[in-house]
């Protein structure tokens, strides 16, 4: 049985003041059987696992560098992200496959680093409009899984989050009979190459999920969960999807 995920992506939004967000899902989901992860900023990782620390929140970094240290200016090792206490990382975003031009080798070397370092590898992989209207979403979807997923993944060591590049922050989101068949077909791929542990890893959903349709992709086959960006930013947002998530 996998526990399900919900996991908040600030993306480049958030102060020190936004932490009360933390404060609120805390007090509200105490007793949640979902995991719930916030992965803000970099710069208020450390602040953001202190005021957590009493919680159920778990925090995560939104990327890392495969290598563990270096002359790297501007990036952050797996390591790094350890000694703040966070606990997860999300690599392969496609806000940075696009604009950093991170490749699917890039990607698995991320994830290897995280889990190398103890963290849990949150591995975005999504086709963008032209390859889902061109019918090719399936065999760029497996591809991505293949060459983006670290050998030596587990259920306890990797998350793999479905987003459709265009359901990211436009307020569209597949049918639920595409997420189903994309889900059905990741978790094939996830079995085929890692056996019982590749039913163990985690499928979230990502794009465009909101209060109002959270509950219909949670009662889809296969889908463990979701990766949020919007509506994570505010607890009365995330709340009620954390909730359709607990119900599901
Ligand atoms: O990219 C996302 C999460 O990583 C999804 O963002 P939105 O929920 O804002 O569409």
């Amino acid at each position: 049985m996998r526990r399900k995920m919900a996991a908040g992506n600030w993306k480049m939004n958030g102060t020190q003041a936004d932490l009360n967000v933390l404060d609120d899902l805390n007090a509200t989901h105490g007793s949640s059987p979902c995991d719930i992860v916030i992965c803000p900023p970099a710069p208020l990782l450390i602040l953001a696992v202190a005021r957590s620390a009493k919680g159920v929140v778990a925090i995560g970094a939104q990327d890392c560098h495969p290598e563990p240290k270096g002359a790297f200016t501007g990036d952050i090792s797996a390591g790094m992200i350890v000694d703040t206490g966070a606990g997860h990382v999300i690599v392969g975003h496609s806000e940075r496959r696009e604009a950093y031009g991170d490749t699917d080798a890039q990607v698995r070397a991320k994830g290897e680093a995280a889990q190398g370092a103890g963290l849990i590898a949150i591995v975005c992989i999504g086709e963008s409009l032209a390859q889902r209207e061109a019918g090719d979403a399936l065999p760029v979807l497996k591809a991505q899984l293949a060459g983006s997923v670290p050998e030596a993944s587990t259920g306890a060591n990797l998350v793999v989050a479905y987003e459709p590049i265009w359901a990211i922050g436009t307020g569209k989101i597949p049918t639920l009979e595409q997420i189903g068949e994309v889900h059905g077909v990741l978790r094939a791929e996830l079995v085929a190459r890692f056996g019982d542990e590749g039913d163990a890893i985690r499928l979230l959903y990502g794009g465009s999920v909101k209060p109002g349709n959270a509950a219909d992709i949670f009662a889809t086959p296969e889908v463990d969960g979701a990766l949020v960006g919007g509506a994570s930013l505010k607890a009365e947002d995330f709340s009620p999807i954390i909730e359709a998530l607990a119900a599901s």
